[in-house]
């Protein structure tokens, strides 16, 4: 277990098998010398025979020119504007600071570029539904545009997913817990996470996956925040920003058929041992489904009620695990007359053979190289997996924050001037 958890891992982040790469392969410039890329696209693409690293651009052509040496980009440019002008580019990899994320979408889909663009979206809903509403996605063969939700991709969300949603033994979802940790001092005071006027903030930037999971779990939108608190630790720098963003949220939400969701995002999580030092927690997605009527005969009613539990959704390719319990019960007149559990737990690093879909994978591919081939797919407009974040569910995501931010008291994220 452990030499293939390493050997996922190694294959995965660091090693990927060099595909030879096509001659019609989608040729990648990347938007910032961002910190992100190479795990997320960069290393993906080595093992990706269409995809092709072409182009890095950054604010400052050294930095470029040091991270293109590198991560071995053959072309730099001197400014994100340059690179959209580039015509050997095809897409973009979108990878700034959130408050950035409008403005050089809307200008690479006007440049008639794909693009592959980091969560969260947008600022705000406002932001994202001129984004994702823009005429200029609707035109005939009009550039694909992405929110990178990665985990998404993965085989194990969906096995998660299929197990509350699909199987004869579940019944409506009842309530839905997510978080999503990370440990103080990961990220330094000057962070882009903690800068307001670049739209960061926990909820904005880690709290967007345990909001995402809610969503899918519940299939139904989050409509009703029933609370939701932010916690501040760091200090505002004046001049900087007009508010401070928050290092963590809490919220609670409610769905109109009556289900219940709650999210926890801390992005300097202490111990809870001693307060001064990093504390850690699994990202885990917890879901309690409503009980199940199986059918009576001879007198006796039967149902089962079913909890399931996801570890690790967001770097599944390292572990995960999904937990199920099942509770049968048999009734008669009523009365319990014999209950009894059954667990199972699974784990899907690859797609199951049986599992209908054509699609490929392998247990060392990571949520980044899953959603790379769906990109791909559909920039080459083939079936995949059939598993896609489309514009409307992107401008749901950003209506859902926006309304946390509201019910938690605190201001949105500020919405960009820029116009085309
Ligand atoms: N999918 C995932 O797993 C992850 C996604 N993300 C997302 O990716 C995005 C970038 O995150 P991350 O890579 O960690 O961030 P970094 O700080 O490493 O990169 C951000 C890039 O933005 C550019 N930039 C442009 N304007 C500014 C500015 N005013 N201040 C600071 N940087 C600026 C810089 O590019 P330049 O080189 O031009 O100076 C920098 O390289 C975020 O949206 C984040 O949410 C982040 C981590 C993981
Ligand atoms: O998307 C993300 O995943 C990894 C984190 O380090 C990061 O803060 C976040 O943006």
């Amino acid at each position: 277990m452990v030499f293939a958890a390493l050997h996922r891992i190694y294959a995965g982040f660091f090693n990927p098998p060099q595909a030879p790469k096509r001659d019609d392969a989608i040729r990648f410039g990347l938007l910032g010398a961002s910190n992100i890329a190479p795990i997320a696209l960069i290393t993906p693409a080595r093992a990706h025979s269409e995809v092709i690293i072409a182009a890095v651009a950054a604010r400052d052509r050294s930095r470029a020119e040091a991270y293109a040496k590198k991560h071995d980009i053959p072309i730099v440019h001197s400014s994100y504007e340059d690179l959209l002008n580039d015509p050997t580019i095809d897409a973009v990899y979108i990878a700034l600071p959130n408050g950035l994320h409008f403005e050089w979408a809307l200008r690479a889909i006007n440049a008639h570029k794909h693009v592959l663009l980091e969560k969260p979206s947008c600022s705000n809903a406002q932001e994202a539904k001129t984004l994702f509403n823009h005429p200029l996605l609707k035109a005939p063969n009009a550039p694909v545009l992405l929110e990178a939700f990665h985990y998404r991709f993965h085989p194990a969300w969906q096995t998660f997913l299929s197990l509350i949603h699909d199987n004869t033994m579940a019944g409506p979802v009842k309530d839905a817990f997510a978080q999503q940790y990370a440990p103080k001092g990961m990220f330094s005071n000057d962070d882009i996470r903690w800068r307001y006027d670049l739209s960061g903030g926990a909820l904005m930037d880690f709290g967007t996956y345990p909001l995402s999971c809610l969503r899918q779990i519940l299939r139904e939108e989050p409509t009703e925040v029933l609370q939701a608190q932010g916690r501040f630790d760091l200090p505002s720098k004046p001049g900087t920003q007009d508010q401070p963003a928050e290092q963590a949220m809490t919220a609670t939400y409610k769905t109109e058929s009556g289900a219940t969701g709650h999210l926890v995002a801390d992005l300097a999580t202490s111990s809870s041992w001693i307060k001064a030092l990093p504390g850690f927690g699994w990202p885990k997605c917890k879901v309690e489904l409503e009980e199940k009527d199986l059918g009576s005969s001879d007198g006796e009613t039967r149902s089962v009620k079913r909890t399931a539990t996801m570890w690790n959704h967001l770097m599944p390719t390292v572990y995960h695990r999904i937990d199920v319990e099942d509770t049968h019960t048999i009734r008669r007149d009523g009365k319990v007359v014999k209950t009894w559990k059954e667990p199972q737990s699974l784990k899907a690093y690859s797609w199951s053979p049986e599992d209908g879909r054509r699609v490929t994978g392998e247990d060392w591919w990571t949520t980044y190289l899953y959603q790379l081939h769906e990109f791909v797919n559909k920039v080459k407009k083939r079936d995949g997996s059939g598993v896609w974040v489309d514009g409307q569910d992107s401008i749901k995501q950003m209506e859902a924050i926006d309304r946390t931010y509201e019910k938690a008291g605190m201001k949105l994220r500020p919405t960009s001037t820029f116009k085309l």
